[in-house]
Formats: structure tokens, sequence, C-alpha cells
């Protein structure tokens, strides 16, 4: 396939695309979906709106064809929408594309993971907060203990698909739960990577002060481990890497608050209803469904993709205050997959 470089308004290059596969979640993690604004009256999406998997394999394609060379599916919960492995396999297959990836909550893992590994699944970011039961039922809404997503984890590891973890730190919710999590990990040859706890969307009451800082967790880290800074792998990795010293396990940060990462974000996002968001905070979407589905050819599809990326000059990260946290018009993280 012909490959095109496009750079945004900032000089960057397009190079991943989030895919959001579905808005729909089994949990309701009270820093993405509290179950208070996300009960059983909240409207979804409904499947008619929903690109199919022909829809996001075309737009795939064409963002392929302008340099994405990685795509990682999302959602809500990805592995809700049903026969993921097709859309897999139909990812798999695109010429020019180097890495296809998942984030779920692992949940459905040991149904589905050796059909995703079959597919052509290489890797699975897995979320998990804390290793302790109750609490994990507390922040997952759902009072679902933590042995289901040990089981996901397990599962993903037999198919053969390489796991990181996922570990939103909230202050005094689960700050206690880092050295726990960082033995689990080391123990079992997991890259674990704390999170930042972020301002998307506007349900979930978020305050500069909850935040716990990359430099807090690297220093209570550093009180039990020797860690050693690694260089990134590529332009725009989004976390920063340590290695743990004399072993193969590294361990991450994500600090989007404390130290943002905005002049190498390569990143697009491709929500479940076909709009194309062009950074996590940026709550103006711009159609592709309707787009496809009145007849654009695939020339018109690349065209417009490279139009809305040459015209991006997204940095929230960068900008943000505890003001413009409040203020700005934003999407549900759930709705736009992380
Ligand atoms: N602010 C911000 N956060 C991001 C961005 N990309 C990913 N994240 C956050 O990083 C966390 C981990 O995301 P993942 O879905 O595991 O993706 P990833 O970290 O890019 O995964 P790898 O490809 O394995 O490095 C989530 O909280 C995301 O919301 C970004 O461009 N900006
Ligand atoms: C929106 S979830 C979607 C995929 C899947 N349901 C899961 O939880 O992994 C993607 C990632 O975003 C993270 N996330 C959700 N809300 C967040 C927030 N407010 N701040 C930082 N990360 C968040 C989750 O922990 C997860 O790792
Ligand atoms: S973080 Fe993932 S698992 Fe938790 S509510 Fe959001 S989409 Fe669901
Ligand atoms: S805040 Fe926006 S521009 Fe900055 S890294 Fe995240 S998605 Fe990219």
């Amino acid at each position: 396939m012909e490959k095109t470089i496009i750079k945004d308004k900032l000089d960057r290059p397009l190079r991943d695309l989030r895919i959001s596969v579905i808005d729909r979640c089994n949990f309701r993690c009270q820093y993405c979906m509290p179950a208070d604004q996300f009960g059983d009256d909240f409207e979804f999406l409904p499947k008619s709106a929903l690109l199919t998997y022909e829809e996001i394999e075309r737009v795939a394609k064409a963002f392929v064809s302008v340099g994405v060379e990685k795509i990682r599916l999302t959602g809500g919960e990805p592995l809700l929408r049903r026969d993921l492995p097709i859309l897999v396999k139909k990812l798999s297959e695109i010429d020019g594309l180097k890495d296809i990836a998942l984030t779920t909550n692992g949940v459905l893992l040991p149904k589905l993971a050796d059909k995703l590994k079959e597919a052509g699944l290489k890797r699975v970011n897995i979320s998990l907060d804390t290793l302790n039961d109750e609490l994990f039922g507390t922040i997952n809404g759902r009072g679902v203990g933590t042995q289901p997503v040990l089981d996901g984890i397990e599962a993903a590891k037999k198919a053969g698909l390489k796991v990181k973890i996922n570990m939103v730190v909230k202050k005094g919710l689960n700050d206690s739960e880092i050295i726990p999590m960082a033995d689990f990990c080391l123990k079992n040859g997991f890259e674990l990577r704390f999170i930042e706890y972020m301002d998307v969307g506007s349900s979930n009451g978020w305050k500069l002060d909850d935040v716990i800082t990359k430099k807090q967790i690297y220093n209570i880290l550093k009180e039990h481990y020797q860690l050693e800074s690694l260089d990134p792998a590529y332009f725009g990795e989004v976390a920063k890497l340590y290695n743990y010293t004399n072993t193969d396990v590294n361990v991450g940060f994500i600090s989007s608050v404390s130290e943002s990462f905005c002049s190498s974000c390569t990143r697009s996002r491709l929500s479940a209803n076909g709009q194309i968001f062009t950074c996590l905070f940026n709550g103006n979407g711009h159609d592709i469904r309707n787009f496809m589905r009145n007849g654009a050819t695939d020339e018109e599809l690349r065209n417009r993709i490279t139009d809305i990326w040459n015209g991006r000059n997204d940095r929230y990260s960068d900008e943000r205050t505890e003001e413009t946290a409040k203020n700005r018009k934003k999407i549900e993280m759930s709705y736009i997959g992380g």
C-alpha cells in the first residue's frame, strides 16, 4: 500500500489510532464511569450507530495509508463487543500495520484470550488498580473482586499474549497499593504502568488534589527497588519506563498531569460511532461514519483524515489548569477509549 506521512500544525506525525469499539462496560470505575452517572437509564449508543467491523477495517486501512503503524482497540470494555476476534483478524491482515494491541479490564479474557491470539493479537494492557478485593469492588463500582481479573491476566499469559498492567492511582483511594502492585508485577514479569488520575470527561469530579504524581510514586518505589531510567523505545511512547536493576522487568509512569507529553503526541482516536477525535480532551469530533455511509470513496476518506490531522493543534495536557479541567467541553473516557 502506498504510504504518506502527514503532520499536524505542531509538526507531529500521525502514527497511532485508538479505536473504541463500544461505549458500554461491565464495570463502573469511579474515575471513569461513576455508577451514579452511568445508571440503568443511561443512554448508550444503539447498535445501528456503531461502526460495523467492515467500516472499522476501511477506516483503519485509510489511517494506515497516511502513516498509522499501531492500532489499539479499547472502549468502554472492548471485549463486550460481539466477535471481537473477527475484527482483530481483519486488522491484523492490513499491510503496513506493525502493532495491534488491546486495552481491557480483563474479565472476559478467560473466554477470549486464545481466540484473540489466534486472530493475530500480540499484546494486551489489562487494568488493575489494587490487589485488595474489597477496595477493588469499591473502585470498579460493581463489587467485583480481583479474581476475575487475575484469571484474565493468567489466561492472556497462557495464550501467549504479552501483558502489561495499568493502574490508575488516586490519592487516598489506592496509593497504599503501589508497592503491593509493584511486587506482584515484578514477581510475575509484567510491566506495570502507574497512571496519573486524569480529568477526562466531566463526570468523575476530578480535582488536582486527588492526583498522585509520577514523582511521588517514583519516590515511593525508590525506597524499595533500584531503578534505571530507559530511553523511549520510539517517538511518542506514552509511558516513561524504568528497569528494575538486574531484571528484565520494566515499570512505567503515565504522567499526563504532572509531566505532559503532548509535544510528541502522534495519536488519533476513533469513537465507536465513527467520530475522529484529535485529542483525548477535545470534545469536537469529526464525523466519518455518515461520510462513508453517504458513499465517500477511499480517496475521499483518506483526504478527509489528512485534512483533520493537518488542522490539529491540540495540546490539552500542556495547557491544563484547574480552570480548563472544569470549564472545557470534554468527552467521557468510556466513549473515547482513553
Ligand atoms: N493524556 C493522554 N493520556 C493518554 C494518551 N494515550 C494514552 N493515554 C492514557 O494512558 C493510559 C494507558 O493507556 P493504554 O490504553 O494502555 O495505551 P498505551 O499506554 O499507549 O499503551 P502502549 O502501546 O502499551 O504503550 C490510559 O489512561 C490512557 O488514557 C494520550 O495521548 N494522552
Ligand atoms: C477507558 S479504559 C477502556 C478499556 C478497558 N475498559 C480498561 O479499563 O482497560 C482505558 C484506560 O483508561 C484508564 N482510565 C480510565 N479513566 C481514567 C482517568 N480518569 N484517569 C486516568 N486513566 C483513566 C483505565 O484505567 C484504562 O487503563
Ligand atoms: S476504566 Fe475501563 S473498565 Fe473501568 S469503567 Fe472505564 S471503561 Fe470500564
Ligand atoms: S492531551 Fe491530547 S495532545 Fe496531549 S498527549 Fe493527550 S491526546 Fe495528545
